[in-house]
């Protein structure tokens, strides 16, 4: 734990102050996912809701609220902690329904709690104008995107046609999307378990066949989830579940030696082991600490795991002694298809990250490539919605390896966008699915 984050055991210190500290974490490099449960963990039980609300909101309209505030700055603000309290203020004054003596005098006194005591008169000076001219600011925060202009530029090239609307909604909150463990129980009478204990909900289309998700209408606590505990439900993107179901014709048949190259934290490794009997399934991650969670995945669900490897190793060089008749490639990428959900993204990525992320995914392509037996299939995915990632990418592998070939196949929702080779699918809309790429190909005699 940073000396930082041991900040937050203070009980004086007030909760606008503890938001600020983590934001600071996420401005220093670290990831939102474990800073959250920190966060929570630290604040009263009456304040989560408003903790959780002011860090996630002001996260999620980061670039915006900055804009606001360096353009009343008329400068750049470099110090952290500083920006972060004038963007937990301006969130509160501009989206929340705090009280305008709370939302400024509370905020500014969390500066004199962080030592930042000098930048009071400025912060101050700032929020006051911005709550004089309230509907005005509203409007402006409004306007345009909340990206890093680099990305947002980019999305713009990658998807003229629907940038306004890709860049609005990624501003939201995403739905959450169950993933039934058909081992367990079925789809239609998990839905009855769900609606019998009052927890609203729809079945909707995946786009692909005749295959369905659980789409929750509100968020819930995840372990409250009826039978959670018992593995018979796991959270999953809707279009994270379509890498088992396009396996499918693949794996229904028993005997398959197969490949998940890239597989913590373990969703989609799973999700193949509930569906499907394979001889033998190798999983491998770079990460040794998110292979943890793989173990833990796979136990709360009860999943037969006496034909699956998990080891570490690293995807750009690792060989095993055989070759696979199907290979999942869910590669590392910038995640910008999952924005909505960690909001941190759009803080921590930086435009050098693209090209350093393509070479990182070409390399591993290529070695997994090579593990794989001449008519086996090779399923590519990423949760990114940039197109150097995916389609440009899987284009470039294919004109170099001359006996791969693109294998195809139709996803059918307005949001699942074909595309030379593959899917696209784009977080359009606050209850669609997030941003994910697949291709799958077919290596041929040669
Ligand atoms: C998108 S995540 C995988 C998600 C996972 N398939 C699931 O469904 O839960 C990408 C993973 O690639 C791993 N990774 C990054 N570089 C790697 C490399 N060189 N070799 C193997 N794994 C790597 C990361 O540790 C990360 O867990």
């Amino acid at each position: 734990m940073t000396d930082n984050l041991k900040k937050l055991s203070n009980d004086s210190l007030s909760t606008r102050a503890k938001v600020v500290t983590i934001i600071e974490e996420i401005l220093n490099g670290k990831s939102l996912s474990l800073l959250l449960d920190t966060l929570l963990a630290s604040v009263s039980f009456s304040d989560k809701p408003f903790a959780h609300e002011l860090l996630m909101g002001t996260l999620r309209q980061w670039w915006a609220l900055t804009r606001i505030a360096e353009s009343l700055a008329k400068k750049s603000i470099d110090d952290h902690a500083v920006l972060a309290v004038l963007n937990i203020g301006l969130y509160q004054l501009l989206y929340m329904n705090t009280a305008d003596y709370a939302a400024i005098h509370n905020t500014v006194e969390a500066l004199k709690q962080l030592n930042k005591s000098y930048a009071v008169g400025f912060v101050n000076a700032i929020l006051r104008k911005v709550q004089q001219s309230l509907a005005k600011y509203q409007k402006k925060v409004q306007k345009n995107h909340s990206l890093p202009n680099w990305l947002a530029k980019q999305l713009k090239q990658d998807w003229p046609l629907v940038y306004d609307e890709l860049s609005l909604a990624l501003r939201h909150s995403a739905a959450i999307f169950l993933r039934v463990n058909e081992q367990k129980v079925s789809i239609d009478k998990y839905s009855e378990i769900l609606n019998n204990n009052g927890v609203s909900h729809n079945i909707i289309s995946l786009g692909y066949e005749h295959h369905q998700t659980i789409r929750l209408d509100s968020p819930v606590q995840i372990a409250t989830l009826p039978y959670f505990e018992q593995g018979w439900v796991s959270v999953q993107d809707m279009h994270a579940q379509l890498s088992a179901f396009l396996l499918k014709p693949l794996l229904s048949t028993q005997g398959k030696r197969v490949l998940d190259m890239c597989c913590a934290p373990g969703g989609k490794t799973a999700h193949l082991l509930e569906k499907f009997h394979m001889k033998h399934i190798v999983a491998i991650d770079c990460d040794e600490s998110r292979l943890n969670r793989v173990h833990e995945n796979l136990n709360r669900l009860n999943l037969n795991q006496q034909n699956i490897t998990i080891m570490a190793a690293d995807g750009t060089s690792w060989q095993d002694k055989s070759l696979f008749d199907v290979i999942l490639l869910d590669a590392p990428c910038t995640a910008t298809g999952v924005i909505r959900r960690h909001p941190d993204i759009a803080l921590l990525r930086q435009e050098a990250d693209i090209l350093a992320t393509c070479e990182l995914q070409a390399k591993i392509l290529q070695n997994a490539w090579r593990q794989l037996k001449t008519g086996g299939v090779l399923l590519y995915v990423t949760c990114s919605i940039l197109k150097a990632e995916n389609e440009l990418q899987i284009i470039d592998f294919i004109k170099k390896n001359t006996d791969a070939q693109a294998t195809p196949f139709v996803l059918d929702l307005p949001n699942q966008i074909k595309q030379t080779v593959g899917y696209q699918c784009l977080p359009l809309d606050r209850f669609g699915g997030d941003g994910f790429y697949y291709a799958m190909l077919t290596k041929c005699a040669t």
